[in-house]
């Protein structure tokens, strides 16, 4: 199985260890061609504005679109839930994103969140994070913080978290995500 990292800007290194740790190695994806012959792909955390603007200029906005349109598994984290759920970005569910929704009280914080699935709490590190104020019907919700703040979905081949799992030493995300990988190959 291969996994790419998408790595234009952001929190790569931490994703690849993870992966490693939970027995996967991962790809960098730097270029459109890096995107072939991956079974799956990361986008990280980040800025999602300067994520956004190197795709275009590297003009792999379109490839990267398609390839989530036909079923690739994408695991996003922060600004990648942030590019997952702009229609003009790829479109990988629909929500609507409140950026950097915690202000600048809370611009970054750690707290433990409860996550459908799992039997104990994920330990939840935010950093200028979004969170969903809504999303569609056919979007499974995972977690929510502050009763009414979606911070953890699903959509199909689609994972989207708020907060930085490659940040904790909690692998179970993860795992759900080469679980998902392994069931769209
Ligand atoms: N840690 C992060 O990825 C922050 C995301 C950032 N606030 C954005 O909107 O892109």
């Amino acid at each position: 199985m291969k996994i790419g990292v998408l790595d234009l800007q952001g929190a790569v290194d931490e994703h690849l260890q993870m992966l490693a740790q939970c027995g996967v190695i991962g790809k960098k994806v730097l270029t459109v061609a890096d995107l072939d012959g991956i079974d799956g792909l990361i986008i990280p955390g980040g800025e999602s504005t300067a994520i956004m603007n190197l795709l275009q200029k590297f003009e792999m906005l379109p490839a990267l679109r398609d390839k989530v349109a036909a079923g690739l598994p994408v695991f996003g984290t922060c600004a990648g839930l942030v590019l997952l759920a702009r229609p003009d970005a790829l479109a990988g569910f629909d929500g609507e994103v409140e950026r950097n929704g915690f202000g600048r009280q809370k611009d970054s914080f750690q707290e433990d969140v409860t996550v459908a699935g799992f039997n104990k709490p994920f330990p939840g590190v935010f950093i200028r994070a979004p969170y969903l104020k809504s999303v569609g019907k056919d979007v499974q919700v995972l977690a929510k913080i502050d009763d009414d703040r979606i911070i953890a979905v699903q959509h199909n081949h689609i994972l989207a978290t708020a907060f930085h799992p490659e940040l904790s030493v909690d692998t179970r995300l993860h795992e759900l995500f080469i679980q998902m990988v392994t069931a769209a190959n």
